[in-house]
Order: C-alpha cells, then structure tokens, then sequence
C-alpha cells in the first residue's frame, strides 16, 4: 500500500516531485544561513577557510545521515563559498566505470562534484573514483580482452563531496580517502522552527511562534518535512481560514492529514494501536504485527517501526516487538496489570505533569 506514490504518507523523509520544485527556492545558500549542525558547520567551515587561504581546492567532504537533513544542500553551499560551479549525480546513476570516467573527464579546475548515495554506486565505478580522489588521474580502459590497454588521463584538482545514509556501508579505501566526514544529526524542534520561519518568510506566508512550534514538534527532526507540513498547513490556513497561521490552525491542518502531535502518521499509529489494544503491548512478532496492520512485513519494519522505534515507543526483541510506557502513554491507554511497564505510565505521565 506505502508502495504507492499517491499513498505518501506527509512525513516520508525522501523528497517527492512537489518537494525537488519548490526545495530550490528554499536552500540555504551560505553557511551562515544554514540553519544547526553546529559542529559539521564549524569543521566544514575550517575546512573551506584553509583551502581559500592556500588557493587550493578543499579536501574531498563525506556527509552521512538520513534524507532530509541537508547534504544536497551542504555541497551546494560548498561550491558557493569556494565560488566553483557544481555537477549533481548520484550512485545509482553511475553504474559504469566509463559513466563516472565521462563526468570525471569533463570537470573544470576546482567543481565540486555531488554523488548522492554513494554507497550504491557499481564496483568498477568505486575503484576507478579511487584514484580519480587520490591522484586526480583515471586509467581509462580501451579495447577488450588481451588487447585491451589502459589511457591514463589527467584530472583537474576537484573536489568530491559524497552524500550517504550509511556510512558504515562504505568500503574503507573509500572512506579512507575523504579528508572530512561530516555527520548529519536530526534536528532539535527549536532548528526546526527557525526552519520554519525562514521558509514561510520565503513563501510568504503568516506565521506566529506557536504556529511554527505546533509545526516543528510533527517535523520528526527533518527540515524537508517541516517545509512540506508547512505547505500543507499554509493550504489549510488559506482555504478555511484568513491565511494566518497559529498553534490551532496548524494543529487542525495535520490533524486533518493524519500527522499527529508527535509527528506519527496513519501507519505509524496503526502499527502503535495493534501492538497495544491486540496483544497487549507484546512481545509479538513481525509478520503477526503486520498482518494486523493489512501491511507487508517490510513496510512495517521499514516505514514505521524506524521512526518508533527512535522516538522510544516501540523496542525490537528477540521475543518479538514491545511497546515502552511512553506508547501507552502516546495513544492515552493503560497497560494491563500483567505488563512489565504497568505502573511505569503513571511514573511518567507524574514526572510530565
Ligand atoms: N540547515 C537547514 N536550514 C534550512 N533549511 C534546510 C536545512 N537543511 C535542509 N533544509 C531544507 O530541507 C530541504 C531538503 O534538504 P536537502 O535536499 O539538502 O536534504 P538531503 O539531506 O540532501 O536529502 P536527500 O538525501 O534526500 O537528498 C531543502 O529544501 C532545504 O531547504
């Protein structure tokens, strides 16, 4: 069912078409506009001061963490400050050596080249970036079989910037050779409602404080999130409303795409309410969750569980899933007395209040 584009839910972390057209117009364009990460910010920022300063091309820049968080948008201010143009591809564009040794033969002195999941790109496309990194030189093969011979080509000093979910992924002769590893951190909802206000003052949209901080907390520490949610609520406002935005009008508007306070969606919720009201909060195995959700076992290990799990509501066992207090807790309900986390409810709902 999550298969189905039009099925999106509004808080899926990769970009859809909706976001790729208006994110242009959204990106910050320096460092100093960039919003949080303040150590990737500060080492990225020495990193690009030295190279200035020795008129050099800066080391080749690794960023990992989840989609959404900045990395496209990093290298793009990477290139801006060093004032060199940027060519954008990614890892499963480049799925032979001779697609990478066309881009790589094509730079200009000092481009940075974005390759987005690079932890997808082919074997023979890694080991050729090998040494277009170390030595800016790539042996390009010409002929087959025993006549085959290599043309060793010279590069222009380049810099890579690499952008990955997984950096533990890669093979370290790749990681190896990246002079700076910058890691993307989810952001606290008082980035994101900074976030948010610099967005609706692009988009022109009226916002308060509360508005943006009703926005922020359904973000799920994620910028491309919180500026979709606010063009839905920018929507909402606009169509049932004066176009103002406030805490409740915000609140309504992702009531009414199902995105909840603390920025679960339909699925999320589901999964949620099955393991608590059906199985009395676990433990309780995948494939028997989803089937009472009506969801394939990955969509529910994939999509939802990711997100419960790091918000603390849901733990993986090795007796099944099971619901921490603090889910019973989200969804309002009391554990049975025979529950381990029986009692933690009251605890914590005490220390909330
Ligand atoms: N620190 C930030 N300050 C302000 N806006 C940000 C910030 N980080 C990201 N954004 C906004 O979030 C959107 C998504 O960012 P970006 O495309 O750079 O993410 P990404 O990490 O490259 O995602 P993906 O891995 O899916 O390509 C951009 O439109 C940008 O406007």
């Amino acid at each position: 069912m999550y298969d189905d584009p039009s099925d999106r839910s509004l808080v899926t972390a990769a970009a859809d078409g909706e976001d790729r057209a208006v994110e242009a117009a959204l990106r910050p364009r320096d460092l100093d506009e960039f919003i949080g990460q303040e150590r990737v910010r500060e080492q990225l920022s020495l990193v690009l001061q030295a190279a200035k300063r020795r008129a050099a091309t800066p080391d080749h820049v690794l960023l990992s963490g989840p989609p959404g968080l900045g990395k496209t948008t990093l290298s793009m201010i990477i290139a801006a400050e060093m004032g060199a143009p940027i060519r954008i591809t990614s890892g499963p564009a480049i799925q032979h050596a001779g697609d990478l040794a066309a881009i790589l033969s094509s730079l200009t002195e000092g481009e940075v080249l974005f390759l987005d999941e690079i932890h997808r790109m082919s074997r023979p496309a890694e080991e050729m970036l090998y040494m277009a990194m170390e030595d800016f030189r790539v042996d390009v093969v010409v002929g087959k079989g025993p006549g085959a011979t290599a043309i060793p080509l010279e590069l222009p000093p380049f810099t890579l910037v690499g952008a990955t979910t997984r950096a533990g992924l890669l093979p370290p002769p790749l990681r190896d050779r990246f002079g700076f590893t910058g890691h993307m951190e989810f952001y606290a909802p008082s980035e994101l409602e900074r976030v948010i206000h610099r967005s609706a003052r692009l988009l022109d949209v009226d916002i308060d404080a509360a508005g943006a901080a009703e926005i922020a907390g359904r973000s799920r520490g994620t910028p491309r999130i919180a500026n979709r949610l606010l063009r839905r609520v920018r929507d909402y406002a606009q169509v049932r409303h004066d176009g103002e935005v406030t805490r409740d009008i915000a609140a309504a508007a992702l009531d009414v795409y199902e995105v909840d306070a603390r920025g679960l969606d339909r699925l999320d919720r589901a999964v949620l309410h099955a393991l608590l009201k059906l199985f009395g909060g676990g433990p309780v195995g995948l494939s028997t969750l989803a089937v009472a959700v009506g969801e394939e076992s990955e969509t529910v290990e994939e999509v939802a569980e990711p997100f419960l799990v790091r918000e603390g509501l849901l733990a993986r066992t090795p007796r099944g899933r099971i619901a921490t207090a603090a889910a019973w807790q989200h969804l309002g309900l009391t554990p049975p007395p025979q529950s381990p986390v029986a009692g933690q409810q009251d605890l914590f709902g005490a220390a909330e209040a």
